[in-house]
């Protein structure tokens, strides 16, 4: 039984990135299996079982728009470092289509995918792949001078990537020398220097202790508001997910269970298992007013302050407790809902 997969038309759309029906099978003859509704369909054991094939990545279809930052998250084992890897045929997919900037990369041969990866796409890893040998600065040049750009060309724009990502005065020294914030610090610098089109980072932070990592994550958010660079971000990490992700894309044993932004997760988790996984989230960092505004109830005032949607419960919290009128959520002039203390207090007890 063979099943024709179809996709839609390569893009008019507006996506920088497009996965369509993406499969990764390991194992033996694996392109049988996105192409064969029951094995297709089968739990991961069961695959394993019947084919001695384990599927990575399962039919994944999502699209990344310029400029965003999407994020995958999902636990040890669910796909997250083949699925990036698969981007750029690092790992050659067995199934489906990536769209990037309109051109089918399953259908570009070797040569043009080294180009696409020298000047496109750029790649920051859990472990840094440093070069030991080499200086701070020559690593961050090392894209270049594959690329054979010039020597005073490559010095000027390390040193100019080193500045922005806070490395200034450690241009001699060697990976060695420094602490791991800072050894990661050298692997962003070296990714931007190439002024790639998307960064993709593959659990850069998590070899870093929790202060670090915290402000490495800082770190990112400021580039990418500074370079405004495409960024598709892998993690196991929940708290790093919702800081960093325009969009997040949960992942469970190679399929997609949930995308969506961070309230979206923690408002309407799309099923029990996304329930538990954002179940210690303070929900009021994190869900905004829209997720609690209520309709006015008979005889209730509407002379209250007046919020946006997007404001977090938190910052609401002080506002709505202090009025003695129900808060109002207003957006472009129209009122959406009020908010009392009780629904602040339900979230807010909760966190
Ligand atoms: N080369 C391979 N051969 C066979 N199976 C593989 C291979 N690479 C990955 N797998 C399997 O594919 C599944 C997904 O692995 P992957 O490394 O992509 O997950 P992950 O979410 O990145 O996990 P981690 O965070 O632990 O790296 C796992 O079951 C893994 O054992």
């Amino acid at each position: 039984m063979t099943a024709q997969l179809e996709y839609p038309d390569p893009q008019e759309s507006d996506a920088l990135l497009s996965i369509q029906g993406l499969w990764k099978v390991f194992g033996p003859k694996p392109a049988r299996v996105p192409h064969h509704p029951e094995l297709a369909a089968l739990s991961r054991e069961d695959l394993y079982r019947r084919t001695g094939c384990t599927a990575a990545v399962r039919d994944l279809s999502f699209d990344v728009a310029p400029g965003e930052v999407f994020v995958v998250m999902g636990l040890s084992g669910s796909g997250k470092s083949t699925l990036v890897r698969c981007l750029t045929r690092l790992v050659e997919p067995t199934a489906g289509r990536l769209i990037f900037e309109g051109e089918d990369l399953r259908a570009a041969d070797e040569r043009r995918l080294r180009t696409l990866r020298r000047s496109k796409f750029s790649m920051v890893f859990q472990h840094f792949g440093l070069l030991p040998h080499r200086k701070v600065i020559d690593n961050v040049s090392y894209g270049l001078e594959v690329r054979g750009e010039g020597k005073a060309d490559r010095k000027r724009r390390a040193q100019e990537v080193i500045d922005l990502v806070g490395l200034r005065g450690n241009e001699n020294l060697y990976p060695e020398q420094l602490s791991g914030g800072m050894q990661q610090r050298v692997g962003l610098a070296r990714a931007l220097a190439n002024d790639p089109d998307v960064l993709l980072f593959d659990e850069p932070f998590s070899a870093l202790d929790p202060l670090i990592r915290r402000e490495m994550q800082t770190e990112v958010v400021r580039l990418h508001r500074e370079v405004g660079k495409t960024m598709v971000f892998i993690t196991h990490d929940l708290s790093e997910a919702l800081k960093l992700g325009d969009r997040i894309l949960l992942m469970r044993d190679g399929a997609a269970v949930q995308f969506g932004t961070g309230d979206e997760l923690v408002g309407a988790p799309a099923d029990d298992y996304v329930r538990e996984f954002v179940r210690d989230v303070p929900r009021a960092d994190v869900l905004t007013l829209r997720w609690i505004a209520r309709r006015p109830r008979d005889g209730e005032p509407l002379d209250g302050p007046e919020l946006g949607p997007d404001v977090l419960v938190r910052e609401a919290t002080r506002l709505v407790l202090e009025s003695d009128r129900p808060v109002k959520v207003v957006s472009a002039g129209q009122l959406l809902g009020v908010i009392g203390d009780e629904e602040i207090l339900a979230v807010v007890a909760d966190s």
